[in-house]
């Protein structure tokens, strides 16, 4: 094994020790993965930015927005941009947003939600990554990915930590789809 898949595979495991989920929340039926555990270490959040940096640097042209989903999306979007020299753009729940919004509605794994972006907050041609911590059945990427098409931005890839892959979400998403671990 090369040693750069040995060090991307170290870096998986470590993130997935951290990780817990949590059977029926916030539903029956749910098992929720929840990420905060890993913003108790410090370390693995250097970890996960550089990780997620890596695949910019060595898959993608220049990132010159990301994309941050509320609430999760914004723990690491400031961050990645800041490495990659890039702006941030949050997209948030509805009404939370300042000015003029471009807005989508959107269902997810346990309800339906809208999302909102400032109007003129990515300019035409840019080239966006959008980012959030998971993606299950791809309702919220998706109708991110609506905003920034609305406003003109290039949609280069999609990151998460975490894939569900039995929902198949990434099948609707209209650019490549990064997923540092499944299940
Ligand atoms: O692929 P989907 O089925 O759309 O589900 C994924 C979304 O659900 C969660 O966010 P949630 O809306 O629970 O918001 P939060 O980050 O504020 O907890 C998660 O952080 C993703 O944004
Ligand atoms: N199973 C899940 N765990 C955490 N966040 C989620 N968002 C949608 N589905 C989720």
């Amino acid at each position: 094994m090369a040693i750069h898949e040995q060090q991307r595979e170290k870096e998986v495991a470590t993130i997935k020790e951290l990780l817990r989920a949590f059977p029926d929340f916030p539903q029956k039926g749910i098992v929720f993965q929840d990420i905060f555990p890993i913003f108790q270490d410090p370390a693995a959040v250097k970890l996960l930015i550089t990780h997620f940096e890596r695949y910019c640097e060595e898959h993608l042209s220049k990132v010159d927005v990301v994309v941050g989903l509320d609430a999760r999306g914004f723990l690491l979007g400031p961050m990645l941009a800041c490495q990659l020299g890039a702006a941030f753009v949050p997209v948030r729940k509805q009404g939370k947003l300042p000015g003029p919004c471009i807005s989508a509605q959107y269902t997810k794994e346990y309800g339906t939600d809208h999302f909102d972006m400032q109007l003129g907050a990515i300019q035409p041609n840019q080239n966006v990554i959008i980012l959030d911590d998971l993606i299950a059945t791809g309702g919220s990427a998706s109708a991110a990915a609506e905003l920034v098409k609305q406003s003109g931005g290039n949609i280069l890839s999609f990151l998460f930590i975490i894939e569900l892959i039995t929902l198949d979400g990434a099948k609707q998403l209209p650019a490549p789809v990064y997923s540092m671990l499944q299940f």
